[in-house]
């Protein structure tokens, strides 16, 4: 058995996949606005109490809002292209349901380099309630496995999760400031083994373990 502790491969250029490549500076603060605006929507409108006549109307701008938006759409599997913190470059898919830039569904989560892997902060409306109050299980593992995903994404190359083992250990609560920890335990190959953890108030609520597969880079 191999065991590596330093970077095994460069990050492979998305472009060599095939996957047209945007900068993260060339999305325009509209859109950014747009996307934002949109999260907000969604949550407003899984909880209102307004009248008939508001709703009716308010679908009728929606819906045309839709169509006069829905022009020119992008290619599947767009990678948007960042610069982190330490310099390190990253990519990531520009409507990933985590933490993609052009998601109004994504918290979203962004993730800075710490030794050893990624860390994040990010706080849950009711769009993600499971239980009363609290973040559904579902996402809680949606969270995790793009923590341990993209550190293993920076600290080797970039994978699809093989297997993934979430620890719920407390509830995890909606509107409160949640810590999200992803870091590489070891790499054998092409197998990185991934560890991860999200903490409210510095409590862990959910822990995980993981097992990426690194992809093949066309030659
Ligand atoms: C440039 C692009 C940038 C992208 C940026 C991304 C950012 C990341 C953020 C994303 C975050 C979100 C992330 C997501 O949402 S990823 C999306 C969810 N995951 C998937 O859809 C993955 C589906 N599964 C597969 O495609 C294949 O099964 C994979 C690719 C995983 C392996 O199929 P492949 O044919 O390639 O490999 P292999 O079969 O030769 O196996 C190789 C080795 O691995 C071992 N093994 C395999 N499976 C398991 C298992 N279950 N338990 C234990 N071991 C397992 C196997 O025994 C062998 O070991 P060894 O015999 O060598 O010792």
């Amino acid at each position: 058995m191999t065991v590596h502790t330093q970077p095994v491969a460069e990050a492979p250029d998305p472009r060599s996949f095939g996957l047209p490549v945007v900068e993260d500076g060339s999305i325009p603060a509209e859109l950014r606005s747009l996307v934002s605006r949109v999260h907000d929507l969604i949550d407003v409108v899984a909880n209102t109490g307004a009248d008939r006549e508001t709703l009716a109307e308010a679908a009728a701008v929606v819906e045309d809002l839709t169509g006069r938006l829905d022009v020119d759409r992008r290619q599947i599997g767009t990678m948007v292209e960042r610069t982190m913190s330490d310099g390190t470059t990253e990519y990531g898919t520009i409507t990933n349901i985590v933490s993609g830039d052009t998601s109004p569904v994504a918290p979203p989560l962004f993730l800075e380099r710490v030794p050893g892997g990624l860390r994040g902060e990010v706080t849950l409306n009711t769009i993600y309630q499971g239980p009363p109050g609290l973040a559904h299980g579902g996402w809680v593992a949606a969270l995790l496995d793009q923590a341990v995903g993209s550190a293993s994404a920076v600290e080797t190359s970039p994978g699809l999760t093989a297997k993934l083992e979430v620890n719920y250990r407390r509830p995890t609560p909606l509107f409160t400031p949640l810590e999200v920890i992803g870091r590489v335990d070891r790499t054998e190959g092409r197998k990185v083994f991934v560890s991860g953890e999200i903490r409210a108030h510095g409590e862990v609520t959910a822990e995980a373990t993981a097992l990426m597969i690194r992809v093949q880079i066309p030659e």
